[in-house]
This record gives structure tokens, sequence and C-alpha cells, in this order.
């Protein structure tokens, strides 16, 4: 039932490692009763992994597919290589583009999703690799249009634009990676990112600011993360070495390389021509659905849908996320 998820080391899913241009990646496989009718694979985003997934993964092996579902480069058990290049939209959809070609060879294809910085990396995907992609669709992030033009962040938000994304530039520097290490400061890192609070009800991370490091021992547990949820998520950082958030920070490093491998795409308008799903959440307040208002002229066959739930809508709405996805795949993909 959608209601399910998987518990930390699930055993209905296997726990597998594959070498993709030359990084080691983990990833759980889920196989469907019977010959799968798709390969669907799932793309997390920051602070994330695989099992950011778990209430998906259940519901879409019920609909008969193999589910591929990768810790993305710099999480859990795949590698975090320090230098920023691996860590790119276009790089990172290569090494996806790979691990799918093991399941379904070099003509086949896959359905893509992703959530958050996931979101990021499956609207950039297909772009790159047109024929791998049947169906694609995002939980929260709007489709970003390639530019022919860079604005660094810090100027943007020096004029008031995209003030949402203001704690991006607290994530790229060097305080937040120096700030969150060992298992108790991670404990407190996710507890605060998954919405803990203070007991006077204070969160302690705004997009507007950042992390507020010195809120972070008086936090609450978070509603949104079960005890054995938590340690699984500190267990899975915990196995990277000091400072466990240099590579999951590393995506926030990559705007510049991002823009420079855009180039090409920016230059003719940019139409996906596959079936897309996007599936906003209200109450995002680092990704609000108003951000995908000019999304439409850039798909052929776009569906937009909406949840009643934060940014962790994939837990938090579960069963709703997967009622979309899953009609959406019945009547557009199929
Ligand atoms: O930072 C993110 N998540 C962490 C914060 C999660 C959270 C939110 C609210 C409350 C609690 C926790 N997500 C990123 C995902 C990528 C987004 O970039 C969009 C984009 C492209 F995709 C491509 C080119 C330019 C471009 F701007 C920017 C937000």
């Amino acid at each position: 039932s959608a209601a399910d998820k998987l518990t930390p080391g699930d055993t209905r899913v296997k726990y597998e490692t594959a070498q993709i241009r030359g990084k080691t990646y983990s990833y759980m496989l889920g196989e469907p009763e019977g010959q799968p009718k798709d390969t669907i694979v799932l793309v997390h985003g920051f602070p994330d992994i695989g099992f950011g997934w778990r209430c998906q993964i259940p519901y879409l092996i019920s609909l008969g597919l193999r589910v591929v579902v990768p810790d993305m480069l710099g999480y859990g058990g795949t590698d975090a290589p320090a230098e920023i290049e691996p860590y790119s939209l276009k790089s990172v959809s290569d090494d996806l583009a790979e691990l799918a070609r093991k399941f379904v060879g070099e003509d086949g294809q896959i359905i893509l999703g992703g959530h958050d910085w996931g979101g990021a990396v499956v609207w950039r995907l297909p772009l790159w690799h047109p024929k791998l992609i049947k169906g694609v669709f995002s939980v929260c992030t709007p489709f970003p249009p390639p530019r022919s033009e860079y604005h660094d962040l810090k100027d943007v938000i020096a004029l008031g634009i995209l003030t949402n994304f203001k704690y991006q530039l607290q994530f790229r520097g060097p305080e937040t990676e120096a700030n969150i290490q060992g298992e108790e400061k991670l404990r407190q890192f996710f507890t605060c990112m998954f919405g803990g609070r203070t007991s006077d009800g204070e969160p302690a991370f705004d997009v507007s600011k950042g992390i507020l490091f010195d809120k972070l021992d008086s936090l609450k547990p978070s509603p949104l993360l079960s005890k054995e949820e938590l340690e699984y998520y500190v267990k899975k950082y915990a196995a990277h070495p000091a400072p466990e958030l240099h590579g999951p920070l590393n995506w926030y490093r990559t705007a510049k390389l991002n823009f420079e491998e855009d180039r090409p795409l920016a230059e003719t308008p940019t139409v996906l021509e596959m079936p897309s799903l996007l599936v906003t959440a209200e109450k995002d307040t680092a990704l609000p659905p108003e951000m995908a208002r000019n999304m439409d002229k850039h798909f052929k066959d776009l569906t937009k849908k909406s949840v009643n739930a934060s940014h962790w809508a994939l837990t938090q709405a579960g069963p709703q996320v997967n009622e979309y996805i899953g009609e959406w795949i019945k009547s557009s993909v199929w």
C-alpha cells in the first residue's frame, strides 16, 4: 500500500555498488515480481540519501517497476571526491546514464525521477541523453532554463531577487562543513534541516539566513524523522571522513561549471519532448510553487501537480506524491 515505507536496512531491496566513470556508486535495487514493466531511477537531493525515497520505493515496485536508487555523489556509500568538477549537473548526469544503461542496455530507456538537487539533475540529464529518457519527473524543483549570461548568486540576492536562495551563500562557503562535524553535530544538523525547532518554537534553518549554528544544540526532535531514521542518516554521513559535508556541499559550488556546460543548450530554445511531471510542495520555502510559473514553454507534454507539504514532501505527503507519480506513469508514460 502507499502508506508503506522502507525501514533502514530493509530486505525488500538489494544494496549494490557499481564502478561508474571512476567512482564507486552505492544504490538500492528493488525488483518487482516477474518481468519489470520498466526501470525507474530516483535521484535524491541535499541533505539526503537514497533512503529519502523510502515512501515511494515499495509503491513503485508494486507497479511492476525495477527501482534503482543511488546514493548520489558525495553521499552515503558513494564516493565523495574533494574537487568540484565531478558534482556538475552534466557530470552527474553522465554518471547516472552509465548506471541506467547497466540495467536497460545501450538502446533501452528509463523513467527518471528527482527531488530537490535531484530535480535539478533530472531536468538536465534528458538534454544530454534524450534517447535514454522515457519519462521524467521532479518533486519540488522547477525547470531552470539554461542561461546565456552568468550572474553570481550574491549579486542576484543583493538586488532582492531569489532571496529564498540566500542560505546557499552560506552552504557554498567554508563555515557549514567546518561547524558540522562528528555524529552529534550531524544529528543536530539533520534535525535542523528536517524542520526541528527549539523549545520556544524557533527553527535553526531559514532559507533567507541559513543555519543558525548557535541554536543547533537546543532543537527538539523533528516530527519528520523517527529516531531510527535519524540514526540511519547520521551513520550514512559519518561513514565519510570529516568534514563529512564537504562532498554534499560541493553541489553548491558548481554554479559556474553548470553555466559553462549549459552554454550550448542556451543557444537554442530548450524543449523536452518526453512526458514530464512536476509536483510542487506548497510550503517549500526554498522552492515555492510560483518558481515554476514560466516552465511550460520548455515542455511538449508537462503535467503539473502540487501537494500541501514542506520541502520534505516525499515523506510528509508520501501517499499523495505516489498517487500523482502512479497516475502520470499510467496515463502519460505507458
Ligand atoms: O538547496 C536545496 N536544498 C537544501 C535546502 C532544503 C530545505 C528547504 C526548505 C526547508 C528545509 C530544507 N535545493 C536546491 C536544489 C537545486 C536548486 O537549483 C535550481 C537550479 C537548477 F536546478 C539549475 C540551475 C540553476 C538553478 F537555480 C536550488 C535549491
